[in-house]
């Protein structure tokens, strides 16, 4: 089957699930889009179905900061923030910050608290400077010039984001965070909120693929140990407490975000991005998920 026929066979599931509304803004999302965009090592980006709708990529910003952060400061001091540990919980819980004396750091960074604290990381004089910075590595990853923030998710989840503002504090009393909590809050809902499509995404996870070299100058964006890192924490931890189940199933590092996006990297061969912004009980794209099972069988693209 080819990348249109997947797609349409599971349109259907776009139907199962909830648009997240936590995030008020996040509710206008059409639930009955579904598209799939794959970008192979050395070739150009091909997509299926609903390919050019924006959407924020939300916690798909996780693994890009943490790239972000580990080039800035290297391996020691930011897994002195936080673990490489699966939680197996939902990914803005908050109960294993009260048993954090047995761990003094979140367990990974792609949960809501640990990526708060790889926030912190980002080097710059200001959030502007900081924000900025970012933006500028997604648009190097993506190879697109035009990605920015849409201002309205943004102060959507500024206004509500009140568990990310209680983690964030208790993460400042523990000694986790250092500089001031609301800035390091404003930064992280500033880049859950950028915005991409799946073909910016499946171009950011080529990179990740492709020995972390950029498709046209063949320059090394991301060194090879932080690739190994990234892609294994989005192995163990990118899906949450559905990592277990989407590896056995789909089998390669992902991750995904409650804008309805999940970024996939298949080791050595190619960039997958799938938008579909219906979500399960856990925040994962429910026709999204289903749509990589079957891109993973199909094409028998599992790391296992
Ligand atoms: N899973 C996600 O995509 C969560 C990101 C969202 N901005 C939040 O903090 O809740």
């Amino acid at each position: 089957m080819n990348l249109n026929e997947l797609v349409n066979r599971n349109k259907e599931y776009t139907k199962h699930g909830n648009v997240a509304n936590y995030i008020p803004e996040l509710s206008k999302a059409n639930p009955n889009c579904l598209g799939v965009a794959v970008a192979k090592c050395g070739e150009s980006v091909i997509a299926a179905g609903d390919s050019n709708i924006k959407f924020t990529i939300q916690s798909i910003s996780k693994p890009l900061i943490l790239i972000m952060a580990l080039l800035d400061y290297g391996e020691e001091i930011v897994f002195s923030k936080v673990g490489k540990e699966p939680t197996g919980d939902s990914f803005n819980s908050i109960r294993r910050l009260e048993t954090i004396n047995e761990f003094t750091k979140p367990y990974n960074p792609m949960i809501n608290a640990g990526a708060i604290a790889i926030s912190s990381l980002i080097k710059g004089k200001s959030n502007n400077e900081k924000i900025e910075r970012i933006l500028n590595f997604i648009r190097k990853l993506s190879n697109n010039n035009d990605i920015k923030i849409n201002m309205d998710v943004y102060l959507s989840e500024k206004r509500t984001g009140n568990k990310n503002r209680a983690m964030a504090y208790f993460l400042k009393d523990i000694g986790i965070l250092e500089g001031d909590v609301e800035e390091i809050l404003d930064l992280y809902f500033m880049h859950c909120s950028i915005e991409a499509d799946i073909i910016d995404l499946a171009n950011i996870a080529r990179v990740l693929a492709c020995a972390g070299k950029d498709p046209l100058t063949n320059e090394v964006i991301i060194p090879r140990r932080i690739v190994q890192i990234v892609n294994t924490l989005m192995t163990t931890c990118g899906m949450y407490d559905e990592s277990g189940e989407f590896a056995v199933n789909v089998g390669l590092p992902s991750k995904s975000g409650v804008g309805g996006g999940i970024m996939t990297v298949v080791p050595g061969k190619m960039g997958i991005a799938v938008y579909a912004p219906a979500l399960d009980k856990k925040g994962n794209s429910v026709a999204g998920v289903k749509l990589l099972e079957d891109i993973s069988n199909e094409y028998n693209l599992s790391i296992y």
